[in-house]
């Protein structure tokens, strides 16, 4: 049977447009959309006043009632029709008309049109109290005219110093109690500009393009093992574990709607936008038939809700729907009509006794049915006693790779029984799990396995090995990365091992790299740059730098990179290496974190100034491009170091067509010949600082002592301050800085050198590994360390000053 034709398929250029009511937010996100799409936003207000010469106000003052309103939707109407593609379009108040909504559901066949709505209480601090309840409802009308759906999820300032936020998670507080204080508003550009990444398609292309090994270029149906964390609506309402208690508990999440509160729709629209925020990982969304507490329903209205339920899902643009394939053909069509973006996990599932045995033709054509409906999933589960061996399935496996042809859907298999799944490793991918902490009788199919046990298992069975994992380099014995790495093996299960090794020649490097248990590397001097020609792959960004501080080994049977990427944790001889740049996107990581909306980059204006010429600077001066900033300024003590860099990435830019904003010459980096230059007026003082230089001596050099001159310290809207030096962690910059912040400007904030390497090894692990790493476990242990390794010092220093 061929699949209906999927009516939510966007050109991934279409316009896209925000309807919803006043004070959800569609103007702040309209704009942190275009800057993230590179499109014009374009706003009713000021479509307007543009096309009639007069505000809305003015028009109606001049005009009345009654022409304002036909203007107003003509002009409505042309706004839309004259904007098709590269645009973000902001609707105001008129998407409020049924004339309006008309308009915008027969655009909604060819556009993406987003819903957006928030808490009430964030709607209500922006509007009267006696409009409120009348506009919330007429708001709801936004649903039936759109087709997508973005819950504005509450931004706090945030007071602890310690939320996780997607991918990324926020500033610790550092050892002398000053915060660095993660911007307002970082998480709301995060989840949306996700959203937008969801809505245009370009997300995961974007990941496996620019590092095919990172967490979030291969899907989980596309690993070689997998597991969903599931989380049901009914625990959610009212759970007893944090949010963060849930990072890297899985490869993915299932929420499953089992119980219907009050609000329905909204409250899940606010669950997905959590769990997206707090966790960033993939969402299986599944509707349980039988919700808890509600009447039996009759066919008819089950289909209906259920119906409205997964269409809820699709608009929230979810990653995979899971639909249940016995349902009538109809009801099936429905979703895959609507299935835009997301992937369809195609369900058999036998609950009750009789279920079809695994030798039973029918689940061969059940199986045939999915794949011919397009599904990209399929899930066959089964109910059992105990009369089930598990050659059973295995032959069903066998013959499926035999009897059907190519391209099959990835299969989710497995039985379960009233104990839950039988073993755990029946299903290679998308295996059921649960949180260890978590209560929940009702969840049979998750009673038994957590994501740590399941994986545990695969190394106890040799499916996979032990490895040693390594930071190289000639200054490593200092290095926190070993107590990182180790305590996120320990959490997730795995027997590796973690070591710093002082080495500081090819040759040495060679012979670690090239054992069979060998996982992967932390590079660091002098190996950074040095490696580059004896790698025969390397990430687009490790090429553009220059400098590569994760080294992998390749053991993928083919040269494919999914293959590749899918032998990690796996030993055996490797020929081939591929070499990443964490240092960058670690940078960018805190610098984003840390940026105020005021100083979000305008790259006709932003200014960033990079300190010092080595791998790290490189690092820095990339990400700052990255952030699309146009205007970088390089001071190094050595000016002909910091020359030859910034002549790196001018020719860089040359070859991908971005050039500077100012002079001439648009070149994009210059170098500052001395401290006491005054900053070069044509320029704004800089708003991002980021001093790649050691606090302390190294190499029988004297310590840099950075410190910014005064007149480079004019930014009227503040900025950030990265130091990667953490030895001290207050540096002379860092000291400067915490006394501008209390008596000069309190905009500048300061992310210290422990938030950027505890980042470095976040990104490196889940580069080795293929695993989402625990955050929020390897900050701590970041700290904790340093601390450790202070007070030794200390206890060190004073054991010699006594012997005296
Ligand atoms: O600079 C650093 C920190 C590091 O050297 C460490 O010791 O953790 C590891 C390197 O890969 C990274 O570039």
């Amino acid at each position: 049977m061929a699949p209906p034709k999927n009516e939510r398929a966007f050109e991934a250029n279409s316009s896209i447009v925000l309807v919803g009511c006043r004070g959800a937010g569609k103007r702040t996100l309209g704009f942190m959309g275009a800057l993230h799409l590179r499109r014009r936003l374009v706003t009713e207000e000021h479509y307007f006043e543009k096309t009639t010469g007069l505000s809305r106000g003015e028009y109606l003052a001049r005009h009345g009632r009654e022409a304002f309103a036909r203007q107003d939707i003509e002009v409505f109407k042309r706004m839309l029709d004259s904007n098709r593609t590269g645009c973000i379009i902001e609707c105001g108040m008129s998407s409020l008309t049924g004339e309006a909504q008309d308009a915008l559901r027969q655009y909604s066949s060819t556009n993406p049109v987003v819903y957006i709505h928030r808490e009430k209480e964030q709607i209500a601090r922006h509007l009267d109290a006696a409009d409120l309840q009348q506009l919330l409802k007429a708001d709801e009308r936004h649903r039936s005219c759109s087709n997508f759906e973005y819950y504005n999820l509450y931004d706090p300032p945030n007071k602890s110093g310690g939320h996780i936020s997607g991918t990324s998670s926020g500033a610790s507080t550092p050892l002398n109690g000053r915060q660095s204080g993660p911007s307002k508003l970082l998480s709301a550009r995060e989840d949306f500009t996700r959203f937008l990444d969801i809505v245009t398609g370009r997300g995961a292309t974007k990941a496996w393009l620019e590092s095919p090994f990172s967490v979030s270029s291969v899907p989980p149906e596309f690993r070689s093992y997998s597991y969903a964390l599931r989380l049901r609506l009914s625990y959610l309402m009212d759970m007893d574990l944090e949010w963060e208690d849930f990072e890297a508990r899985g490869d993915c999440v299932e929420f499953i709607i089992d119980h219907w509160p009050d609000d329905l729709m909204n409250v899940i629209a606010r669950q997905i936008a959590l769990i997206r925020r707090k966790l960033g990982i993939p969402i299986i969304y599944h509707v349980e038939e039988n919700p808890r507490g509600e009447r039996r329903r009759t066919p008819e209205e089950k289909d209906a809700m259920d119906a409205d339920l997964l269409e809820l899902g699709l608009r929230l643009g979810v990653d995979y729907i899971s639909l249940d394939l016995q349902r009538h053909d109809e009801f099936v069509n429905r979703v895959l009509r609507h299935r835009g973006r997301s992937k369809i996990i195609g369900n058999f599932w036998y609950m009750g006794f009789g279920a079809l045995a695994w030798q039973d033709d029918r689940q061969m054509e059940n199986y045939k049915r999915a794949q011919g409906l397009g599904c990209e999933v399929v899930r066959m589960v089964r109910f059992c006693t105990n009369d089930s061996p598990a050659e059973l399935l295995e032959g069903f496996k066998k013959r499926l790779q035999q009897e059907v042809p190519d391209p099959k859907p990835p299969l989710v298999a497995y039985d379960f029984s009233v104990l839950g799944v039988r073993t755990p490793l029946q299903s290679r991918i998308l295996n059921p799990v649960k949180h260890p902490d978590m209560e929940n009788e009702r969840d049979h199919l998750a009673t038994v396995s957590t994501y740590y046990h399941s994986y545990e298992l695969l190394f106890r069975q040799f499916l996979l090995d032990p490895l040693q994992f390594y930071v190289l380099g000639s200054h490593v014995s200092y290095s926190l990365s070993p107590a990182m790495h180790s305590a996120a093996y320990d959490f997730c299960g795995m027997p590796h091992t973690f070591q710093d090794v002082t080495c500081s020649t090819i040759d040495r490097l060679n012979q670690i790299c090239l054992s069979d248990s060998f996982g992967g590397a932390s590079l660091t001097a002098p190996f950074k740059v040095a490696i580059m020609p004896h790698l025969k792959v390397k990430s687009h960004h490790a090429t553009a730098i220059g400098a590569v501080n994760v080294l992998l080994p390749l053991r993928g049977k083919t040269s494919a990179i999914l293959d590749h990427a899918n032998s990690r944790n796996k030993a055996g001889p490797a020929r081939e290496f591929f070499g990443d740049n964490t240092d960058w996107s670690s940078i960018l990581t805190c610098l984003r974190r840390a940026i105020s909306p005021r100083n979000f980059v305008q790259p006709s204006k932003t200014t960033g100034l990079v300190v010092g010429a080595g791998g790290m600077a490189r690092a820095a001066i990339y990400a700052l491009i990255q952030l699309g900033c146009r205007n970088i300024f390089i001071y190094n003590r050595t000016a002909p170091n910091a020359n030859q860099v910034a002549q790196h990435f001018n020719d860089w830019a040359a070859t991908q067509g971005i050039v500077g904003t100012k002079g001439g010459s648009h070149e994009i980096c210059r170098v500052l010949p001395s401290l006491s230059e005054p900053w070069p007026r044509a320029y704004q003082p800089p708003t991002m600082v980021i001093s790649c230089v050691p606090a302390t001596s190294a190499n029988g050099s004297a310590p840099a002592d950075f410190e910014m001159p005064l007149d480079w310290l004019r930014s009227p809207t503040g900025g950030v301050v990265v130091e990667l030096a953490y030895e001290p962690l207050v540096t002379p910059l860092v000291a400067q800085m915490h006394a501008v912040r209390d008596h000069m400007s309190p905009s500048w904030v300061v992310v210290d050198g422990l938030e950027v390497v505890a980042e470095m090894a976040i990104e490196a692990f889940e580069l080795m590994t293929g695993r989402m790493a625990p955050k929020r476990l390897m900050k701590e242990v970041c700290r904790k360390t340093w601390e450790q390794q202070q007070q030794q010092q200390r206890q060190g220093s004073e054991m010699a000053m006594s012997s005296y």
